[in-house]
C-alpha cells in the first residue's frame, strides 16, 4: 500500500494542477469570449449609428440641393421637381417646405400630411453639433420616423421626412436576431425606429450596448439576450479549456517529475536504482561455545563516494516513503547471493531479516519471499523473518496467519526487541513465532539491576513453554555473556564476537568455519 503513496502523490498532483489550470483556462476562454462579444456588439452599435448618421446626411445634402434652386416654393412644377427628386432617395419618404418656427407650409407628398399625428414645434427640435440642422421626430401612424430641417433663407426651411428603419433591419447576426433589440433615438430619449424580429420573445439578463453620435443628437442601442449571447461565437472555449487542462497536466508532470528527482526520497530512489542498499553481516553465535550459527544482515546505504550511512538515517524515511519494501527485497536478495555458498555447505547456517509489520502483512509477502529464496537456491529453514515488535503489529490474527503460512513453507519466524515494543507477553504466544530476540536494553542493565536478570529469567521460562529459542541482542562484555548464560540464554549477538560487517570482512570472520563445513561435506560424500 505504502509504495501506491508517490504515484498516488504523483497522480493527485498532475491532477491537481490540471484541473487548476482547466480552470484558468476556464476562466480565461469565458473572459476573452466575453471580451470578444462585447466588442463584436460595440461595433454593430457603431455601424447602427454610421447608417444613421450617413441617412442625416444624405437628406441635408439632398435639402442643399434642392435649396439652392431658383425658387423653393408650394408651386405645382416646384413639388414636382421635389417629388422627382424624392422618388431618387428611396431613404427620403418626404420633403416639405416649413417656416422659420417649424410650421408645414406644403409638402411634396400632400397626402402624407394625413399620416402625421403630430409636428414639432421649431423649439423642440435638436441641433446638430454645427448648428446646421435640427433633428426631430415625426410622428405618423404607419411609424415614427426622423425629420432633418436645414433652413434655406430667413424666411423658410426644408425638412427631410426620413425613414430609419432600413438602417437597423438587418444589423445583427442571425443567431442573435430574433433574441435582439435595435434602437435609435434622439439625443432626449425620442424613440425613431426600432427592429425586433419577435417581440414576444422573452430577454433574461439583457446585456446593453450603447452608442452617441458627436455630430448628430442621436443614440443607439443594441440590446441582447444575455444567454444567447453567453453562447454566441464561444466555439474558442472547449479547444481553450482543452489547452489549459493540456498544460496544467504537463505543468503536473514537470512539477511531479522536478519533485521526484529532487528531496531524500527522491535520494532514496537513486539509491535503491543503483543498488546502494547493502546488507552488513553480524554473526549469531552460542554464547557457551562461541560457534557462529547464523547471522542477521543489517541494512547499509554505501553510496557512490563510499560513504556509509547508518540504518537509523534513512530507515524511517523508507518507511514512511513506502520505500522499505524495495530496500528490504534488495538487501535481502544481495544477501541470498553472497551467503548462498555458505548457506549450502552448511545447513545449519541461518539469515536474519529484518522486516517491519507493515511488510510482513502487505499483499504477496509470503510468496515474494518465497520466490526469491527459491530463486537463490537456499532451504527455507535456513530464512528467519525477524518482525520487529517496536511497531504494533494492528492485526493480531492476519500476523499469526502469515507467520504460520512462513512456518508451514519452513521459514522461521523471530519476534525482534522484545521488552521494549508493544506486544504483551501473551501476544508473544499469539503470533505463534519460533524465536524471541531479547533486546539490548535489557543485555546493557543484567550487570547493573538485579531486576533484569528476573526479567530475562522469565522471558527464557515464557520461551521454553512456547517451545521457542531465545537470542540476546547487543552484547558487549565477558560479563554481560556470563549472565545471560547464567540466566538460561543460550544464543546471542554483539560486539563482543563481531559488529555487523560487510560481507568481505564477515568471509573472513567465516573462512574456517566455511572450510571445515565443506570439509564434512566431502568427507559425508565419501563416506
Ligand atoms: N526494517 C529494517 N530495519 C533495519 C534494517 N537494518 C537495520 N535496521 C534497523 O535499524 C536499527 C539500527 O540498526 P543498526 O545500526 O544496524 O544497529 C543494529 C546493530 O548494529 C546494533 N548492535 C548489535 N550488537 C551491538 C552491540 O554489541 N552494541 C551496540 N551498541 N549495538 C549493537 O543493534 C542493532 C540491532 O538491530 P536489531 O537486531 O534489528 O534490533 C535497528 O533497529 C535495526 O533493526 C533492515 O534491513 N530493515
Amino acid at each position: 500500500m505504502r509504495q501506491q503513496r508517490p504515484t498516488i502523490a504523483f497522480a493527485a498532483l498532475v491532477l491537481a494542477s490540471t484541473v487548476v489550470f482547466g480552470l484558468a483556462g476556464h476562466l480565461a476562454a469565458k473572459s476573452f469570449i466575453r471580451h470578444q462579444q462585447a466588442r463584436q456588439l460595440d461595433e454593430l452599435t457603431e455601424v447602427v449609428l454610421r447608417r444613421s448618421e450617413f441617412a442625416v446626411e444624405f437628406a441635408a445634402a439632398s435639402l442643399t440641393e434642392l435649396g439652392k434652386r431658383d425658387a423653393v416654393n408650394c408651386e405645382p412644377a416646384t413639388l414636382q421637381a421635389i417629388r422627382l427628386h424624392v422618388y431618387q432617395r428611396s431613404a427620403i419618404k418626404d420633403v416639405r417646405l416649413v417656416n422659420p418656427d417649424g410650421s408645414v407650409i406644403c409638402s411634396a407628398y400632400s397626402e402624407t400630411l394625413e399620416f402625421d399625428e403630430g409636428w414639432v414645434d421649431r423649439r423642440e427640435m435638436l441641433a446638430s453639433r454645427d448648428g446646421k440642422l435640427s433633428l426631430f421626430r415625426v410622428q405618423q401612424f404607419g411609424g415614427d420616423a426622423l425629420g432633418v430641417l436645414r433652413d434655406i433663407n430667413s424666411s423658410a426651411a426644408l425638412v427631410a421626412i426620413v425613414g430609419i428603419n432600413a438602417s437597423l433591419f438587418d444589423i445583427m447576426p442571425s443567431e442573435l436576431r430574433g433574441h435582439s433589440e435595435v434602437t435609435l433615438s434622439l439625443s432626449n430619449g425620442e424613440k425613431l425606429g426600432e427592429f425586433q424580429l419577435d417581440a414576444d420573445q422573452p430577454r433574461r439578463n439583457s446585456k446593453r450596448f450603447d452608442r452617441s453620435s458627436d455630430r448628430y443628437p442621436l443614440h443607439t442601442t443594441i440590446e441582447v439576450d444575455g444567454a444567447v449571447l453567453s453562447a454566441w461565437n464561444s466555439e474558442a472555449y472547449w479547444p481553450a479549456l482543452a489547452v489549459a487542462a493540456g498544460l496544467g497536466a504537463l505543468f503536473g508532470i514537470l512539477l511531479g517529475r522536478s519533485r521526484r528527482t529532487e528531496g531524500p526520497v527522491a535520494d532514496l530512489d537513486r539509491g535503491l536504482t543503483a543498488g546502494e542498499f547493502k546488507p552488513y553481516y553480524q554473526p549469531v553465535f552460542d554464547l557457551r561455545t562461541r560457534e557462529i550459527k547464523g547471522c542477521e544482515i543489517l541494512a547499509r546505504w554505501v553510496r557512490e563516494d563510499g560513504s556509509v550511512v547508518p540504518p537509523m538515517n534513512f530507515i524511517p524515511l523508507a518507511e514512511s516513503s513506502g520505500r522499505i519494501q524495495a530496500m528490504t527485497w534488495q538487501i535481502l536478495k544481495s544477501a541470498l547471493s553472497d551467503l548462498r555458498p555458505l548457506l549450502k555447505a552448511d545447513k545449519d547456517f541461518k539469515l536474519s531479516f529484518n522486516v517491519v509489520p507493515k511488510h510482513l502483512l502487505s499483499a504477496g509477502f509470503v510468496e515474494t519471499l518465497r520466490r526469491t529464496v527459491l530463486t537463490a537456491k537456499v532451504a527455507t529453514r535456513q530464512i528467519v523473518i525477524e518482525v520487529t515488535e517496536r511497531d504494533e503489529l494492528d492485526d493480531l490474527a492476519r500476523a499469526a496467519a502469515v507467520v504460520a503460512e512462513l512456518r508451514e513453507y519452513g521459514f522461521h519466524v523471530a519476534i525482534d526487541d522484545v521488552g521494549v515494543g508493544h506486544s504483551g507477553l501473551s501476544r508473544l504466544k499469539g503470533l505463534g513465532a519460533n524465536t524471541i530476540k531479547i533486546d539490548k536494553f535489557f543485555v546493557d542493565t543484567i550487570t547493573v539491576d538485579a531486576s533484569t536478570t528476573t526479567i530475562v529469567e522469565m522471558l527464557v521460562a515464557l520461551a521454553k513453554d512456547f517451545r521457542m529459542t531465545v537470542v540476546a541482542e547487543g552484547i558487549e562484555t565477558e560479563e554481560q555473556l556470563r549472565a545471560l548464560v547464567a540466566s538460561g540464554v543460550e544464543t546471542g549477538q554483539g560486539y563482543l564476537v563481531a559488529a555487523p560487517l560487510p560481507f568481505a570482512k564477515f568471509s573472513e570472520l567465516m573462512a574456517p568455519r566455511h572450510a571445515a563445513a565443506a570439509q564434512a561435506n566431502d568427507a559425508a560424500l565419501v563416506a
